[in-house]
């Protein structure tokens, strides 16, 4: 059976998927796994056809504590036990920078050229690129795609895509990119099918998880997003702050005696949830805590979704529906209701016992703007986009139907 294999790493997961390619060139999912919980509660999970369970292991804390080492466990566990042997792997790549509007078939040449934008990512394309130079060294005619978080934003009015600097430096790339594209463009691509009505309308998309950000969609296209040059701006995350004065970072430096490399590790690492915290990244633990410095970075968290979501709504002159997706958004029913809350001015109203049994509507009849729950997958945009390449690859003749 011919399989493609997804790796996405993200800020607290590394997520896989494993795909069968059918006669038809159709795709099937085999199994779905993630090791989730980097730095909080590490814990390994995997299912096979039709959700039945192949792994469920927790780790300590220490054995898994950063992205490479889930990385390996994760490889390790679909090496020697799975013995996974696919034609082509599809890896998530997180900043494609001014170049990439869409995948691309990696060779030597890409990769060098994807290390570029590591400075820009570093919780991320580090981690993205490390397998992808491993697989093209020990296998260097299997065929792999880097599929970009940056490609769906790509087209963004230029107004969209400046800051107020200098020409010069947005022509050196010094652009706001968007990122968790390939979320958004799962998203975009259910809606006809999830919500027609408003399928082609104007959408806020609020991807929630370890990293958060909120995507303005018109007609099933990115128009605005919260996050920009990195993954650093907008929402406040697991361990970004999100929106910052530059001022901050200035008085980082020249008051605090810190270093580029200090700041770099600051901003990634020690901010957003778990800094205002002091207690974890993780949201899970933030809920269920009784300090009172958690609850404050939870209510910061939902003020700063209800504020950035006034912003795309203007960004779109108006709202036809509001969907939430990723960790947070799939799983919190408290999250959701209070964002609702903050989003009753603009004419959302809750259904409580929708929401509380993740129903793909979660708004009341009477909402203006009715409210979705709708679960991302990340992976199957990328062995999608995979598979398309690989065919543009084989000759006419060998070609068969290409996946949509
Ligand atoms: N049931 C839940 N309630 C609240 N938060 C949850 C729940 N399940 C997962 N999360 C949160 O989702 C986040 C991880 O989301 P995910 O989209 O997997 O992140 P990433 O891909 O960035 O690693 C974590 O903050 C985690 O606590
Ligand atoms: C771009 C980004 O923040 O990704 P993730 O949410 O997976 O960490
Ligand atoms: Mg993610």
């Amino acid at each position: 059976m011919d399989t493609i294999l997804v790796v996405n790493a993200g800020s607290s997961s590394v997520k896989f998927q494993i795909f069968a390619v059918d006669g038809e060139g159709g795709l099937r999912r085999q199994i779905k796994g993630q090791m989730d919980g980097i730095g909080s509660r590490p814990r390994l999970r995997a299912s096979g056809l039709n959700g039945d369970p192949l792994a469920d292991r927790a780790y300590p804390i220490e054995a898994v504590a950063d992205v490479p080492a889930a990385m390996a466990v994760a490889g390790a566990w679909l090496r020697d036990e799975l013995n996974v042997n696919p034609i082509a792997v599809g890896h998530r790549v997180v900043h494609g920078g001014p170049d990439h509007a869409r995948p691309v078939l990696i060779d030597h040449a890409v990769v060098a050229r994807l290390e570029r934008y590591v400075s820009l990512a570093p919780l991320h394309q580090p981690h993205n690129l490390a397998p992808i130079r491993t697989l093209l060294g020990k296998f260097p005619t299997l065929p792999q795609v880097a599929c970009f978080d940056t490609a769906f934003h790509r087209d963004h009015d230029a107004l969209a895509d400046h800051y107020a600097i200098p020409h010069q430096l947005h022509t050196e790339g010094v652009r706001r990119y968007g990122f968790h594209g390939l979320s958004y463009e799962y998203i975009a691509k259910s809606l006809p099918q999830v919500a027609p009505d408003i399928a082609g309308g104007r959408v806020i998309v609020a991807h929630l998880g370890s990293g958060a950000s909120m995507c303005a969609m018109r007609g099933g296209k990115s128009v605005e997003s919260t996050m920009g040059f990195t993954a650093l701006d907008g929402l406040a995350m697991g361990t970004r702050p999100g929106q910052l004065d530059p001022g901050v970072v200035l008085y980082l430096i020249a008051e605090k005696g810190m270093s580029a490399s200090n700041v770099q590790n600051f901003l990634y690492r020690d901010c957003g949830l778990k800094g205002l915290s002091g207690v974890s990244n993780d949201m899970r633990e933030l809920e269920t805590s009784a300090d009172p410095r958690a609850a404050f970075a939870v209510d910061y968290f939902v003020y700063r979704v209800g504020l950035n979501a006034g912003m795309l709504a203007a960004a779109l002159q108006g709202l036809d529906a509001f969907v939430f997706t990723a960790g947070i958004g799939e799983n919190s029913v408290s999250i959701r209701a209070r964002i609702a809350e903050k989003l009753a001015w603009i004419g959302v109203a809750l259904d409580p016992a929708a929401n509380a049994k993740h129903a793909t509507k979660i708004s009341r009849s009477d909402s203006r703007i009715p409210v979705y729950v709708v679960p991302t997958d990340e992976e199957l945009m990328i062995a999608q986009h995979t598979l398309a390449l690989l065919m543009t690859q084989r000759s006419p003749s060998q070609q068969r139907k290409r996946v949509s």
